[in-house]
């Protein structure tokens, strides 16, 4: 099959971009599983929890321990079955109160996504014919949607294997086939899971057909299960233990330790999530970052149980965390190696940074909050390393910062996280995509930013890029029409075309990452009533008549809603962007211009016509106190307003044109 072909190919080069030099650090996999020696250090007593409820992690070589982690389309059901399991193996309530345990923050419940990766330990009797043996099983979270493809890859450093979690009524969708590779190339068991079977319109032979015809997985290893009324999960984890192999590593070996994740915590300070590949790492032990060359005494360790568990060590194939004084997130670099100072160690092959697809710029919407705005950013990238952040000024909003983003719901996730968990309000500008451009002066220039975009009248563009994607598209075939029409309306070019069964059609695109980062996603919803799902990898820049795209109020630039659009496309953004912005600017005492221009010719305008003087009087002459209400609203509204030159901007004109594309 063509595709089978191109999509292992694609994988590759996304699983390359991930991970540059992984396959060092699953060499290890097949060596002999060590215990004894260690074992032996630590194993005072044999029970996995004593009368405080310490765990004993002695108890658990590398033979006893598996690292596994969900991966499936958004909403097919990952956290769901997570949660199921952390019941089953009593590491949570059953009934909890919370849906999705692992889904902690609010942004997640309310979307009812998973943005970070979240891990847990569990302990699961295993019994089968010949004996009864306890495990530890380390099960990470990982988010579904396309933006956060680094964290999947990111989180499945730490496995051996992956459920590969597939809905029985939607089937195989882009994310799963982008999900399946970054797994097979990682090497890993995959173990298929039909979930979802108590739907009415559950077809999980057809499913099997699926995953049989696209990533050639045995029907007789498909799982089926229900997450919702227990069905068929009792089977999960004896196929865990079965299936996936054990973490490689070597205990008598110098201390690896591969750091998954960071978060900052109130009270403990910087928290990493942390892998030991190799050797053991405890409690008041030195450690140093191959990465920033620091060194820290180990304060804490432990697990996640799903809470915080202090143990005092981790061995080798344990996941953990580890809490070590770090003052900022930033010194704990995902995908670095931390080892025991005064130790020589093979660095394990890190992550390639996470790579910005949008940028938009953000300040505070009222503009004396700026340090507030600062503040809560430099908190929240704490928590998110792969927002980029940078200090920039605009003549219209004052200071600010440009911030760049995995994608567009990852930028959405990020503003609505500044509001809800630190109580700013922003405004944000048009996001863009970075654009590279050679002017007639010899240089070339990368522009994330509009307003950065040269405004030498005596330099000119000789030529301009733009970066585009490889999209993956599947939809119901009754939509093939519509959805070949808004990609070709949105710049794309057709790579390919097929079946995957006798109702789903296949297709891939190179689209402008310009055309998919405004709003794509939400039209292909919408024009196959939900039914579409898509994915897509970076790919190259292709040369594009590029120009820039400028508003202006009463003659006047406003920076913050320029924008960068396709030649072609100039005239109708132009068009809309004016027509919404009449829309929201307010009358004023005197008649406002808005215009859309590339340089100086302007190519769509509108006014506003002067208020008349006694407008507010004549409305509410008699009641005072309604009157006084409305000032209030009024004076209220003036803090979300912006002021360019002599005209004021509400804060809902701004949020308006993000969606023109
Ligand atoms: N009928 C039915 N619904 C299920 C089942 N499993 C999960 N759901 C529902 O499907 C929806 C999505 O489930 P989630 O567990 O949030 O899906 P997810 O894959 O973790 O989604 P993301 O975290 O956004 O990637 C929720 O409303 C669940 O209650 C199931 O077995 N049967």
């Amino acid at each position: 099959m063509p595709y089978l072909t191109k999509a292992i190919h694609l994988a590759n080069r996304i699983y390359r971009l991930h991970h540059p030099n992984h396959h060092h650090y699953r060499l290890g996999l097949g060596l002999p599983y060590y215990s004894a020696l260690i074992h032996h250090n630590f194993c005072s007593n044999s029970r996995k929890k004593d009368d405080n409820n310490a765990i004993d992690l002695s108890q658990y070589p590398t033979d006893k321990i598996r690292n596994f982690s969900i991966i499936a389309h958004v909403d097919h059901g990952k956290s769901t079955i997570a949660d199921r399991l952390l019941e089953l193996t009593g590491t949570i309530k059953k009934g909890h109160g919370v849906a999705q345990y692992l889904d902690k923050l609010q942004v997640e419940r309310e979307r009812g996504i998973t943005v970070k990766a979240q891990t847990a330990t569990m302990f699961y009797d295993y019994n089968n014919k010949e004996s009864n043996t306890n495990y530890l099983l380390n099960l990470i979270d990982t988010p579904g949607h396309v933006d956060f493809s680094y964290e999947v890859s990111r989180s499945l450093a730490a496995c051996q294997g992956a459920l590969l979690v597939v809905d029985a009524a939607q089937g195989v969708q882009a994310q799963t086939v982008a999900n399946f590779y970054l797994a097979f190339e990682s090497n890993l068991t995959i173990i298929p899971v039909i979930n979802k079977i108590d739907q009415p319109t559950a077809d999980p032979d057809r499913v099997k057909e699926q995953l049989k015809s696209m990533f050639d997985l045995d029907p007789s290893d498909v799982l089926l299960t229900s997450a919702k009324t227990g069905q068929g999960l009792e089977h999960v984890l004896p196929a865990v233990i079965e299936r996936i192999p054990p973490p490689p590593g070597k205990r008598d070996s110098n201390l690896r330790m591969f750091l998954l994740d960071s978060y900052y915590d109130e009270y403990k300070g910087v928290i990493c999530h942390v892998a030991i590949v190799d050797g053991c790492l405890r409690k008041g032990e030195k450690i140093s970052s191959v990465a920033t060359g620091q060194s820290y005494e180990v304060l804490d360790v432990g697990i996640m149980h799903p809470e915080l568990r202090s143990t005092g060590y981790l061995l080798t194939g344990q996941v953990g965390y580890v809490v070590s004084g770090m003052r900022s997130t930033k010194e704990a670099r995902v995908g670095d190696t931390l080892f025991h100072t005064r130790t020589t160690v093979e660095p394990l092959p890190g992550f390639k940074p996470a790579k910005h697809m949008v940028f938009s710029g953000l300040y505070p919407a009222d503009g004396s909050d700026f340090e507030a705005l600062s503040h809560a950013i430099e908190r929240l990238t704490c928590n998110d390393a792969s927002v980029s952040v940078a200090r920039e000024s605009s003549t219209a909003l004052g200071l600010g910062f440009r911030c760049g983003f995995l994608g567009l719901l990852h930028m959405d996730v990020f503003h609505q996280r500044l509001e809800q968990e630190h109580g700013t309000h922003i405004i944000s500008t048009v996001p863009t995509v970075p654009y590279i451009f050679e002017y007639s002066d010899g240089s070339k220039v990368e522009v994330q930013n509009p307003g950065a975009f040269t405004s030498d009248p005596k330099i000119r563009v000789v030529a301009s890029w733009e970066p585009t994607v490889l999209a993956t598209i599947i939809i119901p075939s009754e939509y093939v029409g519509v959805v070949i029409n808004l990609c070709s309306e949105r710049r794309g070019e057709q790579l390919e075309y097929s079946f995957i069964d006798s109702q789903r059609a296949f297709m891939k695109y190179r689209l402008p990452l310009r055309e998919i980062v405004v709003d794509f996603y939400n039209e292909l919803k919408s024009i196959t009533s939900g039914y579409a799902s898509f994915d897509y990898e970076d790919s190259e820049y292709v040369a594009s008549d590029v120009v820039k795209l400028d508003i202006l109020l009463n003659g006047q630039p406003v920076d913050a809603m320029a924008t960068i659009v396709h030649k072609l496309k100039a005239q109708r953004v132009g068009r809309e962007l004016v027509d919404k912005l009449k829309k929201f600017i307010d009358r004023q005492m005197f008649e406002i211009t808005i215009q859309a221009a590339i340089g100086s010719k302007v190519i769509a305008r509108e006014t506003i016509s002067a208020m008349r003087k006694n407008v507010l009087a004549k409305c509410y002459g008699g009641d005072v106190t309604r009157k006084k209400k409305l000032l209030e609203k009024q004076k209220e509204g003036k803090k979300r307003m912006k002021r360019v030159g002599s005209v004021d901007i509400p804060q809902e004109a701004f949020h308006a044109i993000l969606k023109v594309s």
